[in-house]
């Protein structure tokens, strides 16, 4: 599925906040969206998810215009958001009650996925009862269940500690290799942003705009090791210089 933006503008009663964003996702990609805070990335993604209209210009999945959200898009946000009185199986099988499968289906799909982020043993417990990283892997699971083709991510990681949020960078690198899924990722991390994405995208603020794209010519399987490499430190310098000059308001 390709995901096509074209001179997205939006704007909110304070004025806007993007204006003229183009961007092209190829079936399988992994583009991150780095940016200073505010600079709109969020309100991207929810244009995306469709839980905002655009303004101006165009989003399109496959050529058909998107108007609001729909399963072949998955969503998962920092907070994981999970339903606090369901138990895990019960918040990974949420969605599919909405999508017109057989129960048998249904079931499959919450014990397939359930296992794909290691947290099969934990289906009966209540969201309360897991860590971070694992509320997390459910949110993720939910987003999943319902095989979305695109995957978007608002900063899935943004509140786990350092150990945490590497166990999850690899695991979902694993998961976007098993599912082929394309995946939209926005984070605060420009070192996650080099790690995981085919591409970085820096959006400049007041109004948001792509800044710049940049290729990650990094081989496919990624691992953490990568990141001690000279081109991974590289690349990352590039992407700080051009967040920092864009700060400074060169971009
Ligand atoms: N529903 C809304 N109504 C009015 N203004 C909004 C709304 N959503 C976002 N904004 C404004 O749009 C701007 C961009 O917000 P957004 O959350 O997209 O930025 P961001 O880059 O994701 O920020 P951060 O990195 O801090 O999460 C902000 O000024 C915000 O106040």
């Amino acid at each position: 599925m390709t995901l096509v933006l074209r001179d997205v503008v939006k704007t909110f009663a304070g004025g806007p906040v993007l204006d003229g964003v183009g961007l092209e996702l190829d079936r399988g990609d992994f583009v991150c969206l780095v940016g200073a805070s505010g600079c709109g990335k969020s309100t991207l993604l929810n244009l995306v998810a469709g839980l905002e209209p655009v303004t101006g210009g165009t989003i399109e999945l496959d050529g058909l215009p998107v108007t609001g959200p729909g399963p072949e898009r998955g969503l998962v946000f920092q907070s994981g958001a999970l339903f606090p009185y369901l138990t895990v199986a019960e918040n990974v099988g949420f969605g599919l009650r909405l999508l017109p499968l057989p129960a048998a289906e249904r079931r499959r799909r919450v014990e397939w996925y359930l296992s794909e982020v290691g947290l099969l043993p934990l289906a009966g417990a209540l969201p309360k009862e897991l860590s971070g990283g694992q509320r997390q892997r459910v949110a993720i699971a939910r987003a999943l269940a319902c095989e979305p083709s695109v995957l978007l991510l608002d900063e899935p990681f943004g509140a786990l500690d350092v150990q945490t949020k590497e166990d999850m960078q690899v695991f979902l690198h694993q998961v976007w290799q098993d599912t082929g899924a394309t995946v939209l990722m926005v984070t605060h991390d420009v070192e996650e942003a080099v790690l995981l994405g085919r591409r970085v995208i820096v959006l400049a603020s007041h109004p948001g705009r792509v800044a710049a794209e940049l290729p990650v010519p990094l081989p496919d399987r990624r691992h953490l090791a990568l990141k001690r490499t000279p081109e991974f430190l590289a690349l990352r310098a590039e992407v700080d210089d051009l967040l920092r000059g864009h700060a400074r308001g060169r971009v």
